[in-house]
Formats: structure tokens, C-alpha cells, sequence
């Protein structure tokens, strides 16, 4: 049988008159990568603060390793976290950075700068070791981040919004150390506001929006949910997005353009409809200067899921 590292069920955390998650449902089996993915306020952080055993649930349960969130010091010694407020000390270097926190989880002198050694070299930091943490770049304080996080063996690992801010080059390195600790046996739960991210890592997705869960599979399988195809549709100027996306839902497609975007993506049932979007955009005197034909994307789902303001 598959040991499932995380679970919740039903798991419902209450602020006041916020109700920050909402009968939460999910699992993830060892050795798995989860991308639970969500706008800000989604209720991301307050999911990994229970299961992190840092926040008591309101209601349902959760588990991580076999044991309730409830036990929190068992908990605590089986997993790691890392995320966008470091818990680097700027004025350590990386090597006592580490070889601090494996004292603290009890290690000796000599074990602990061993681990320490190790963990440099493997986020290829080994450079870096004796600098003060306070002048490493922001992905090499990240990488320390999660070496940090990793000095006791957690069996499980969650990472809030860990390339948060970085640059495409530092969050690639990221990307590559996940895949590793993944590969490891090590259970990830990773949280993140980039579609991309959760693409390329997660084996599964929970999407979260409002604290409730809207959707959730394999990538493949979301990606399924919203059509066999994507047509993306860039007008030409001065025609907006605004246009396209009327003429779109006129023509009675889901069409949805993210933050900013100049182009609109309708998914599409079958790729016979192609040829409708480009009638009905033609019907319109929308003037189209690219085209574009694709699986559908993350993208597609996640716009489709949580329905972004529409673009005027
Ligand atoms: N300690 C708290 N007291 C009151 N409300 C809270 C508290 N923690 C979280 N919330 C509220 O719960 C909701 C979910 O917040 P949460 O931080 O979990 O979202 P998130 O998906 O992690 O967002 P972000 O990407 O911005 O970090 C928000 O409405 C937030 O204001």
C-alpha cells in the first residue's frame, strides 16, 4: 500500500470572522512532489503552518508521517521548512548557519560541521562557506535556506513560495535541488503563485482559491479538464484584450486573459473549433496579429479556475 507522508481531511482553520481553509481534502504518498497553488490570500501559508504543526486546525484532521499535527514535537523532528523568510542569520557565515542548527538538533562538534560540509557542497555553496550569509545573493541565501532545513534528514519538506522574488536563472538551480530531494525519497509540499513552477515539479496539484480546494490532479489530468486544445489570441493594436474576450464568451467560449496579458486563451473542446474562433473574431472585424495553437497550458486551468477580473 502507498504510505501516504501528508494528509488532510476536511481540514478547516478559522480566524475570527476569516475562514482561512475550508474543509481542505488532500494527500500526498512518500517521495511525491504536491504544488498546492493559489493567489495571494488562497489560505497557502496557513496550510503549511498547520501542517508544520504551527497553527492547531479548527476542525478535520491532518497528518504528516503517520502522526497528527496535534503531536507536534514527534512531527517536528521528521520534517523541514524552508520559504521566503529565510531563516538565515546574515551575520553567519553558511557554515555556521548550518553547523548551528545541527547543534541544535543535537548533533556534535564534529558530526555537525560533516553535515554542514555536506549540505555546502551539495547546493553549491562550498565557495561561499565562510562569507557572512548577509552577502550572498538572493538565491544563495535561499539555497541555504533549504540546506538549513534539510540538516536533520526530514523525511518531509515544505517549501512556502521558495523562488518567491528570485531570478529565472536562481530559481532553475531551485527547480534542480527539489527534483534531487524528490528523487531522494523525500516528500515535498510546495507552495507557489508560479503556474511554471508547479508545472515542472509537482507530480500532483491542489489548487487552492478562498481556502477551498478547486481543483486537483496530475498535471496532465488538470490540464485535460479544460479542453484537448488552446487558442491564443494576441489582436492587433489597438484592439485590447477586452475585445477579443466579448467576442469570445459571445461566441460562447471560456476566454480569460491573465494580469496584464495583451493576448486571450480560450481552451477548446476539440480542435475542429479552432476554425470557430477565428470566424467569430473575423465576424467581429478583430484584426489578429498572432495565432497561436497549443496544449492546453497550467495556465489555461488556473485562469479558467479562478476566473481573474476581466481585463477592460
Ligand atoms: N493569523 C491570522 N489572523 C487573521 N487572519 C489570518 C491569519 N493568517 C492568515 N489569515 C487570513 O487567512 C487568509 C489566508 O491567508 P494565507 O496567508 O494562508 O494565504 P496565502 O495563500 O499563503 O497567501 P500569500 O500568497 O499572500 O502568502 C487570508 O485572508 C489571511 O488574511
Amino acid at each position: 500500500m502507498t504510505e501516504l507522508m501528508i494528509e488532510a481531511d476536511r481540514l478547516t482553520r478559522v480566524f475570527g470572522d476569516v475562514t482561512a481553509l475550508d474543509t481542505v481534502t488532500l494527500t500526498a504518498p512518500r517521495g511525491a512532489v504536491l504544488g498546492l497553488l493559489g493567489h495571494n490570500g488562497a489560505g497557502k501559508t496557513t496550510l503549511v503552518n498547520v501542517l508544520t504543526t504551527q497553527v492547531p486546525p479548527s476542525s478535520g484532521t491532518a497528518r504528516v508521517a503517520g502522526l497528527d499535527v496535534r503531536q507536534g514535537d514527534q512531527i517536528r523532528a521528521l520534517i523541514g521548512l524552508a520559504g521566503q523568510f529565510a531563516a538565515v542569520d546574515g551575520q553567519l557565515s553558511g557554515l555556521d548557519n548550518l553547523i548551528t542548527v545541527a547543534r541544535l538538533l543535537g548533533a556534535g562538534r564534529r558530526a555537525a560541521y560533516a553535515r554542514a560540509a555536506e549540505l555546502l557542497d551539495l547546493f553549491g555553496l562550498a565557495g561561499a562557506a565562510r562569507r557572512p550569509a548577509r552577502t550572498y545573493s538572493g538565491g544563495m541565501r535561499r539555497r541555504l535556506d533549504l540546506a538549513m532545513s534539510l540538516v536533520g534528514h526530514p523525511e518531509v519538506i515544505f517549501l512556502d513560495e521558495p523562488t518567491a522574488g528570485l531570478d529565472p536563472e536562481s530559481r532553475l538551480v531551485l527547480w534542480r535541488i527539489v527534483g534531487r530531494l524528490a528523487r531522494d525519497g523525500i516528500t515535498v509540499l510546495l507552495t507557489t503563485q508560479y503556474i511554471e513552477e508547479a508545472d515542472r515539479l509537482a507530480d500532483a496539484i491542489v489548487v487552492l482559491s478562498g481556502g477551498r480546494v478547486v481543483a486537483s490532479g496530475t498535471p496532465a489530468e488538470l490540464k485535460a479538464q479544460v479542453g484537448t486544445s488552446s487558442v491564443r489570441v494576441t489582436p492587433v493594436w489597438p484592439h485590447g484584450p477586452a475585445r477579443v474576450l466579448d467576442c469570445l464568451s459571445e461566441a460562447g467560449f471560456r476566454a480569460f486573459a491573465g494580469p496584464g496579458a495583451r493576448s486571450v486563451s480560450t481552451p477548446v473542446a476539440e480542435p475542429g473549433l479552432v476554425a470557430s474562433v477565428v470566424r467569430a473574431l473575423d465576424a467581429a472585424g478583430i484584426g489578429v496579429s498572432e495565432l497561436n495553437v497549443t496544449e492546453p497550458t497550467l495556465n489555461d486551468v488556473y485562469l479558467n479556475l479562478i476566473k481573474p477580473e476581466p481585463v477592460r
